[in-house]
């Protein structure tokens, strides 16, 4: 009979795709007590036994065979080990996204190559006599001297200031040191992204009646039925932050981690501020904008428990909290909390994963919920929970149409309608603020010219260029290549216009409008600078800017009770996207910007400009009726099948050849018919629609194709399968080795 031998299956950290797939090693025999699953390990690889990094999945005994194992050669620093759920998230990850297992690995181990900060301090018990005596001894040296002349008046000092102090070199300090006349110590210090964050006290309110009966719900809900999310449904304003601080002192309360998701990093400073200023150190943060070595230790500072409360964007759903109790998503809606790159993974469904394996629970929170969360409330899957009314004792701002067609035919082309001029004025009058929405970047958007119609594109993206005014450069927003402006138009030689406007073109207007007023401007272009966004904001609360010009970063989230106006410039440049969630997406971000006026004590005004005043998505955003838009759009949702009524798998074809391009798509839409056909869904085969050219069809000189499918009656797993099994193992027969394939399951943007 065979033996049985313990061995360790490994995954290499390597992103190559053959490597996907677990790997047997042999655990030596003075290992097996140490190794769990989880451990960093690192093995020989290859035929040359190269040491690479692993990860252990799993340990397992095995029949011994014949062909030779190799052994596992380390153990790594298990500081940074899996733990049991988060290897079952994984697999999970693998399963649902179609990801490779270290790309699912990677969102929760840190890369811990930044290691720890460390800092010298140089020590000195020497008394003055002692200190005198020494003195004469080193007549010769006097950097020495000088060195214990100064410590032997401070005592302590870090290396760095001493060597500053004394102009005394590295030597010097050592050689003292092996006199035994100093000592040297080492600290390990914390990189602390709170260092620039002023934090004042932020003190508990009296809860509004709503609030109260919100929490009563909610806590008596979980009492009974754990597992059941809720979803707080509140008005802008309605302070619903508020609830998110009471539910997660109760949690903190029970000795146990929270985790608060916010839509994007720009939100983080407020909500940070608010909770820290309750909370005090124990809230981290984890955001792509802090440094390796800060978010490093920070990921330390929640792992050892010693911060319980975590805020961040997205991934901060993967923070390694070791005992969470609950997770809350804010703002629900937003599109940010899909991951746009491998793994495509939507933070929601990760926190319900999290929240089920770990025995915690889970609250998605918004002024204006998908469309799906709405549905599962509707049908009892989340329990719904409302706000009403705002907290501060304000209500909704009212909100103005302006029809820029009527504008335009009574003779205003510009960018700022008559009632929008006026509620400026008044609003500057009062000294009050406001905000203006456009939700789009640069100066104009589009070089063209009046007579032909040329439009200046980008020549390796099929998109047109956008003219950045300062820079005098037409810029592709995919790519980043830069162009210099052509005077004439290079087919017929018309001088060119400048057609449509960005936010830079906002700001000069706003500014020659008011020029005694302060007008900043806040989109990706300003706000790339770490830390930008928040000195804009801090600018904006001191009431040092007057008018606020944004994309959508400023829609949400933002509570400045001094802003009674809201303008949104051009409610139709999200309208006239190609994308089923169009109304949606309008609809939500209309919502919430008009939510960022009045939320003080004074009444806010929004005004609305429009050329499509009659679309529902739009006149029912002016009057803020979420309830009729639900109704209205999950009609249509019903109608066309998208979802909640469906679920979608997108798969994009990228190829330098187009006709490579369009071949895969077309190959692999027939084999995945045809393999569905023979698993018995013949009849559903409509499902998997006709390819075709992406909505932009190049980027960086690479065509895209779409292949959209849509599942109704065949089951989405089986979808998920078939189309895995083509792109994934059977690719080398189905695609040309020139195409790449990206595979978006339950994608946010179609098209
Ligand atoms: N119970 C309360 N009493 C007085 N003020 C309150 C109370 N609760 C919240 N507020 C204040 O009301 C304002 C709005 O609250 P908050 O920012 O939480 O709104 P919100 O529901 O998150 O809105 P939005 O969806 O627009 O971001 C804040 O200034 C907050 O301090
Ligand atoms: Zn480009």
């Amino acid at each position: 009979m065979k033996k049985e031998i313990l061995i360790a299956q490994v995954i290499l950290d390597h992103y190559h795709a053959k490597l996907d797939h677990l790997f047997d090693y042999l655990i030596p025999e003075y290992m097996q007590t140490l190794i769990q699953p989880g451990m960093r390990v690192t093995v020989p690889f290859g035929r040359n036994n190269r040491l690479t990094e692993a990860f252990v999945m799993t340990i397992k005994y095995r029949q011994k065979v014949d062909q030779p194992l190799k052994e596992l050669a380390h153990i790594s620093d298990d500081a940074y080990a899996m733990t049991a759920t988060q290897i079952e998230l994984v697999q999970w990850m693998k399963k649902s996204y179609l990801c490779r297992y270290i790309e699912g690995i990677r969102c929760f181990v840190p890369n811990n190559r930044t290691g720890k900060k460390r800092v010298l301090w140089v020590h000195c018990q020497l008394e003055s006599d002692e200190l005198a005596e020494q003195q004469m001894k080193m007549k010769r040296a006097p950097m020495q001297q000088k060195i214990l002349e100064v410590l032997h008046d401070i005592r302590h000092a870090p290396l760095a200031s001493l060597l500053k102090m004394t102009g005394a070199s590295n030597g010097a300090v050592k050689a003292l040191a092996a006199k035994g006349l100093i000592t040297i110590s080492e600290e390990i210090v914390r990189r602390n992204p709170f260092k620039d964050l002023l934090t004042t006290p932020y003190p508990e309110p009296i809860l509004t009646d709503y609030q109260e009966r919100a929490m009563l719900l909610i806590r008596g809900h979980w009492e009974k039925k754990p597992d059941t999310p809720v979803l707080l449904h509140g008005i802008t304003g309605s302070g619903k932050t508020e609830i998110y601080l009471q539910l997660i002192k109760s949690t903190l309360e029970q000795q146990r981690d929270s985790i608060l998701l916010v839509p994007e990093i720009a939100l983080t400073p407020q909500m940070v501020q608010r909770f820290r200023g309750r909370f005090g150190d124990q809230v981290a943060v984890l955001h792509s904008h802090l440094s390796e070595g800060e978010k490093l230790d920070e990921w330390g500072r929640i792992h050892r428990g010693e911060a319980k409360i975590v805020i961040g964007p997205r991934s901060a759903i993967f923070a390694p909290c070791q005992n969470l109790g609950i997770i809350i998503i804010d703002e629900e809606h937003e599109h940010t909390y899909k991951s746009e790159q491998a793994p495509r993974y939507h933070a929601t469904e990760i926190a319900r994963q999290r929240c089920r394996l770990e025995k915690a629970q889970l609250l998605l929170g918004s002024a204006t919920p998908s469309l799906e969360s709405y549905h599962e409330a509707e049908h009892q899957k989340l329990l719904l929970v409302e706000l009403k009314e705002r907290a501060a004792g304000g209500c909704l701002p009212q909100v103005e149409v302006v029809d820029l067609r009527r504008e335009a035919r009574e003779g205003n082309r510009t960018l700022f309608s008559r009632s929008l001029i006026a509620a400026l004025e008044h609003c500057l009058g009062k000294k009050h603020q406001a905000i203006l929405l456009l939700n789009r970047r640069a100066f104009a958007t589009l070089v063209m010219c009046p007579r032909c119609g040329y439009v200046a594109k980008c020549s390796q993206c099929d998109i047109s260029m956008k003219w950045h005014r300062k820079e005098q450069v037409l810029k592709c927003h995919y790519c980043g290549q830069k162009e210099s402006v052509p005077e004439n138009c290079p087919e017929c030689g018309e001088l060119v216009s400048f057609q449509g406007a960005g936010t830079q073109k906002v700001e000069e207007g706003l500014q020659s409008l008011f020029p005694h007023h302060v007008v900043a401007r806040m989109d990706q272009d300003v706000t790339r600078q770490k830390g930008s966004h928040q000195a804009i904001l801090e600018r904006f609360e001191a009431k040092k800017i007057d008018l606020l010009v944004g994309t959508q970063m400023i829609a949400k989230g933002l509570d400045f009770p001094n802003v009674t106006v809201v303008g949104i410039l051009l409610a139709d440049t999200s309208l006239n996207l190609p994308d089923f969630r169009a109304a949606e997406k309008t609809f939500q971000l209309m919502t919430q910007v008009a939510g960022r006026a009045g939320r003080g004590t004074q009444e806010g005004k929004v005004i609305l400009q429009t050329f499509q005043p009659d679309h529902y998505a739009v006149h029912l955003s002016a009057i803020q009726d979420y309830h009729r838009f639900y109704h209205e759009e999950i009609q249509i949702r019903q109608r066309f099948l998208y979802p909640p009524f469906s679920r979608l798998i997108q798969v994009t074809f990228w190829s330098e050849s187009e006709e490579a391009v369009a071949k895969a798509a077309y190959h692999s839409a027939a084999a995945i018919r045809f393999l569905l056909e023979k698993s018995g869904y013949g009849e559903h085969l409509e499902e998997v629609m006709e390819p075709g050219p992406a909505l932009i069809a190049k980027i960086e000189n690479r065509y895209r194709y779409t292949l959209l499918m849509k599942s109704v009656q065949i089951p989405y797993h089986i979808m998920r399968k078939t189309v895995k099994y083509l792109l994934m193992e059977g690719r080398d027969r189905y695609i040309s080795p020139m195409v790449t394939v990206t595979i978006d399951p339950d994608p946010r943007f179609v098209g």
